[in-house]
């Protein structure tokens, strides 16, 4: 057993909420993270009561806490990126924009978890516009869904040229890039995503899984994101190894629960030791 130099071992950090069920937000993202080989450090938002098939109940950490939780983590231990999952409430999403800012953090991969890809909607008017105002201008990478990139853009999402607009239209909030993630859109385009950096604007696709276990995707979509760009990527390399990371994890994806179960995200690794 090799014991690996600490100043070597890239350090993330997730700031989004726990799923009781395993499948999405701080549980996927520390999943994701060790695959990566990353080390990975938590900052939880808020406590969801939550499983396959939908959300009972939702908590939310006091503001200090949250802050307290980034502060332990940056001022010791540093961090190489960030990711933001569900931030839930404005207070909350105001005072990580003070702290990316403050303890001027790098490589901030924000999932501005809103609507869900059903289209459920998971955060009030405030606290999207603090999203969308406060935190979105400091992202590195911005990664909304269909319905999220619909409420940003203004625009409806249908067509390939409708999310490369969109794509677009949300780099104006002032993030560096954006992925408009397509796990919610209908027939050849599941499963699409369009970047756009200011540059380069670029379809990004990988085979469909046809697989109604996608619990977590986005979720996992970021912290790949963010893991790689803590190991060194640059931001279009590291969103297209996350894109395959996601893909391959869906193949693995686990049909338990009555409803939509998680991705796999250590599967691709295990299943040659499994009896
Ligand atoms: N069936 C699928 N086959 C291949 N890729 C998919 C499929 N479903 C989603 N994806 C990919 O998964 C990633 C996450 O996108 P998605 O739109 O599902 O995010 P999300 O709505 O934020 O996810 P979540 O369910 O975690 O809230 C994207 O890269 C998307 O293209
Ligand atoms: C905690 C949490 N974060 C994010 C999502 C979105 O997938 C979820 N379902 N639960």
């Amino acid at each position: 057993m090799s014991v690996i130099d600490k100043s070597s071992v890239p350090v993330a950090l997730t700031i989004a909420g726990s799923d009781s069920g395993g499948g999405a937000g701080i549980q996927a993202d520390l999943r994701t993270f060790a695959f990566h080989c990353v080390h990975g450090t938590s900052a939880i938002t808020c406590v969801t009561a939550q499983n396959t098939v939908l959300v009972t109940r939702v908590d939310a950490l006091p503001v200090d806490a949250v802050v307290a939780q980034i502060e332990a983590v940056v001022t010791d231990i540093g961090v190489q990126a960030v990711k933001t999952g569900m931030l839930l409430t404005a207070e909350i999403i105001a005072a990580v924009a003070q702290q990316v800012e403050v303890l001027k953090l790098n490589n901030l991969v924000v999932d501005p978890v809103m609507v869900s890809r059903t289209g459920a909607v998971l955060i009030n008017d405030e606290a999207m516009a603090t999203l969308q105002n406060v935190l979105i201008p400091k992202a590195t990478i911005v990664t909304p869904n269909r319905y999220e990139a619909q409420l940003l853009s203004g625009l409806q999402l249908h067509t390939l040229d409708d999310m490369r607009a969109a794509a677009q239209r949300i780099h104006q909030l002032g993030a560096k890039a954006v992925l408009v993630k397509g796990g919610g859109m209908q027939g050849n385009l599941r499963g699409v995503d369009v970047w756009f950096d200011g540059h380069k604007l670029e379809t990004l696709k990988t085979a469909v899984v046809d697989t109604s276990n996608t619990h977590g995707t986005g979720c996992t979509l970021a912290a790949a994101i963010a893991a790689n760009l803590a190991l060194g990527c640059d931001r279009l390399s590291a969103v297209q190894k996350a894109k395959d990371y996601v893909t391959t994890a869906l193949r693995y994806s686990l049909a338990i629960g009555q409803g939509q179960g998680p991705v796999g995200h250590f599967f691709p690794l295990l299943q040659e030791n499994t009896p």
